[in-house]
């Protein structure tokens, strides 16, 4: 039975020598498994003679028991050492600064848009929304914008498949807008637009805003007093010069250009206006005999572009963020 203690010291051995769980459940096998060494011993006690059995079974017992303790203990800490590892590999430095979240904003035209409407506001005026598909009725013949006009033509408006229209301009939310209600109309009509044309200064979706007041007694210099006032405020000059230029439009009648006079003494174009055209109040069933209204016009991205010094509207349209978060 001498060779118990070699078969247990080699057994031990190979414990301490396996470099994984992998293989010390390979030498647990070979020693305590169903052909182990040890397993074996035990299976030749039936050769001895009956008063050898007795204390040779116990020798042997211990000797599975001290290769057990082995076993063990090198598993214990085989799992150590994984979780040592594992842990390392995971560790999180928390005192490390953050990476930082970049917050979203808004877009330069929003922000134009925003200020403008929150302008507006303190003068009473509401915002209103519409559509953006627009039947002719309401983007052309509503705004006495005849048959044969060429503002209808397709080289300027986008049809949509059963006649209808992607909307040219927002004034056909005051349209709408004058229809289910009844004056004082005092609004604001801001929103996408869209034309056909496309260059550094034009693209074929952009942003407008329209006013109209309605009521009675409105006159041109309502007009101009709120158009003026507005300007100044946006631009943040009380001194700024503004200058209304005679023009056309179907719509209005006296119709004017709005004009700014710049820091380097030149007359910007900036919008349009006039007193509202007898046939648009009347197709909205308001009597031009009681009641008269002003209305403007102003592109936003015209705005946005003045405020901010951006020279090409594409700009605006092509979602870099570089430029983009210049704004906020
Ligand atoms: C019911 C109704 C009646 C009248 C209306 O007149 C809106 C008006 N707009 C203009 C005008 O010049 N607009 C342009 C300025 C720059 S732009 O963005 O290209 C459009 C003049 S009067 C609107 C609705």
């Amino acid at each position: 039975m001498n060779n118990v203690d070699a078969i247990l010291q080699a057994g031990q051995a190979a414990v301490a020598a396996a470099a994984d769980l992998i293989e010390l459940e390979q030498v647990k096998a070979r020693y305590l498994g169903k052909s182990g060494e040890l397993t074996e011993l035990l299976k030749q006690l039936g050769k001895l003679a009956p008063e050898e059995r007795k204390a040779a079974g116990a020798t042997i017992n211990l000797a599975k028991q001290a290769f057990e303790t082995a076993h063990n203990d090198k598993r214990d800490q085989l799992n150590a050492a994984k979780l040592e590892a594992q842990l390392a590999a995971e560790s999180l430095d928390v005192t490390l600064p953050g990476r930082g979240l970049v917050g979203g904003g808004l877009h330069p035209v929003a922000l134009t848009l925003e200020r403008i409407a929150g302008l507006f506001r303190t003068m009473g005026f509401e915002v209103a929304d519409g559509p953006e598909i627009e039947s002719d009725f309401y983007n052309f013949q509503a705004l006495n914008i005849p048959e044969n006009h060429p503002a209808r033509a397709m080289q300027d408006t986008f049809y949509v498949e059963n006649g209808d229209v992607l909307r040219t301009h927002t004034s056909p939310i005051q349209a709408r807008f004058m229809e289910s209600h009844r004056p004082p109309i005092k609004i604001v009509a801001p929103g996408r637009v869209y034309r056909v044309d496309s260059d550094a200064t034009h693209s074929p979706m952009f942003h407008q805003m329209e006013g109209l007041w309605v009521d009675e007694g409105v006159s041109f210099a309502d007009l101009k007093a709120v158009v003026t006032d507005f300007l100044r405020r946006f631009f943040e000059r009380d001194d700024l010069q503004v200058r209304f230029r005679p023009s056309f439009f179907p719509f209005t009648e006296t119709s004017a250009e709005i004009d700014v006079l710049d820091e380097q003494g030149r007359w910007l174009e900036v919008g349009g206006c006039g007193m509202v055209h007898p046939n648009v109040l009347r197709i909205a069933n308001i009597d031009p005999e009681t009641y008269t209204g002003f209305a403007f016009g102003i592109g936003l991205d015209r705005f946005a572009m003045l405020r901010y010094g951006v020279n090409d509207l594409r700009l605006f349209f092509e979602n870099d963020l570089n430029f983009l978060k210049q704004f906020n």
